[in-house]
């Protein structure tokens, strides 16, 4: 069976709900962009490439399930309404801005055609949106080989281990994953050791969603805590061969700069102090030409509770009694609470970026030139024309 997080046919959306899992494999309705707006910033739904998707097509559901006025710019202006509307949900990864962005410009140029009523531009609408749910997988499946090709090639052949954190596969995307697309490409060549996944408190993506997605996938990974990062690779770095870090992105900026999971940050000095590729995986939607560097990055923080209480079943003796989905508080009452979601890595510490066209790497002057693969990103270029190949 496929993991899917998305599931979409015209007129009905449904998401996996990732506050259940790994307990619970529970799909909700999403009938309108104001049920997407919640999913997504309740974190039902998550991952940058999945929220734009899931933001995308909660808007297309709508459209499709209600009538629509007959005149294209009422419905154009609708629309684009709506868009920003969604866009205010999480701030850090970019993919949902721009998936916006484009949709916009689609919506505009349907409404502006005299040709055109306001079915006309639903259309336009919905038809674009449900392609980036397959443009997505395309580009993950892009990002697996040419990242797991690139590890291969700098491990010098024999199998290698690489740690991943916070989760960046199917349940993050349309499907297949981005840094979790590059282990599961390692699998699939039968070059993966092991797979190493941090728990990424406090939200448990890792020990939740990535150890979920790995043994379902019966692909050989080992559960750590965050805290033991430095120690695998100290201890364990030798025996595993651990060729590499890879991790996913919420925002790159035009130096390299790169959003990601709080965590990623103290992941890329360990690397560099263990003599460890540290490597970012992430569709060419998660670069952002706009924003210059990290300063420029909005960083989301999130209620303390999500540190100071966990959600899960009791356990009963050996059983998981899922009738009893508790909270509990793991934190001295009234302490004060600092909750970033993202930290920032800065491009010097990253080895390589994987996109759907190729690695992209640093050139003589040690800097990354990320415009190279973003002026391709509108053309169709060959993979071989994008630098680090
Ligand atoms: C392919 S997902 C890339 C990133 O979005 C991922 O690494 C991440 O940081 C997710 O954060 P989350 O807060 O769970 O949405």
């Amino acid at each position: 069976m496929v993991l899917e997080a998305i599931r979409y046919q015209p007129r009905s959306l449904e998401i996996l709900n990732q506050l259940k899992l790994p307990h619970q494999t529970a799909y909700d309705e999403v009938k309108d962009s104001k049920d997407g707006w919640h999913a997504i910033k309740d974190m039902r739904t998550r991952g940058a490439p999945a929220i734009a998707i899931v933001a995308a097509l909660s808007l297309a559901v709508e459209l499709q399930n209600n009538r629509v006025s007959e005149n294209a710019e009422e419905v154009g202006a609708f629309i684009v309404e709506k868009l920003d509307y969604l866009v205010t949900s999480r701030p850090t990864a970019v993919n949902l801005a721009d998936a916006a962005r484009k949709l916009k410009k689609i919506v505009e140029t349907a409404s502006k055609s005299s040709d055109n009523n306001g079915q006309a531009v639903v259309k336009a609408y919905c038809d674009a949106a449900a392609q980036m749910l397959i443009s997505d997988v395309s580009d993950n499946q892009g990002i697996g080989k040419y990242g797991a090709e690139w590890i291969e090639k700098q491990a010098g052949g024999g199998q290698v281990s690489v740690l991943t954190h916070c989760n960046t596969g199917s349940l993050a995307t349309a499907g297949y994953g981005t840094a979790l697309g590059v282990i599961r490409s390692l699998h699939a060549n039968g070059k993966l050791k092991q797979a190493f996944c941090t728990e990424t408190r406090p939200y448990n993506q890792g020990s939740r969603l990535t150890a979920f997605e790995l043994v379902h996938d019966n692909i050989p990974a080992t559960l750590i805590t965050d805290s033991m990062a430095s120690a695998l690779l100290r201890l364990k770095g030798p025996s595993e061969h651990i060729a590499a870090i890879v991790v996913g992105a919420d925002r790159v900026a035009a130096n390299g700069d790169t959003a990601n999971k709080i965590g990623t940050y103290q992941l890329a000095i360990t690397a560099k102090h263990h003599g460890v590729k540290f490597l970012v995986a992430a569709p060419r939607t998660t670069i952002d030409l706009q924003t210059r560097s990290g300063e420029d990055i909005t960083i989301e923080e999130r209620p303390g509770k999500e540190m100071t209480f966990i959600k899960g079943p009791r356990f009963d003796g050996v059983d998981v009694d899922l009738s009893h989905s508790e909270t509990v508080s793991i934190a001295a009452k009234g302490i004060d609470v600092w909750n970033p979601s993202f930290d920032v890595t800065p491009a010097e510490l990253i080895d390589g970026i994987i996109t759907e066209i190729g690695v992209v790497e640093k050139g003589k002057d040690g800097k990354f030139d990320l415009t190279m693969a973003m002026e391709a990103h509108n053309e169709s270029v060959k993979p071989s024309t994008v630098g680090g190949l």
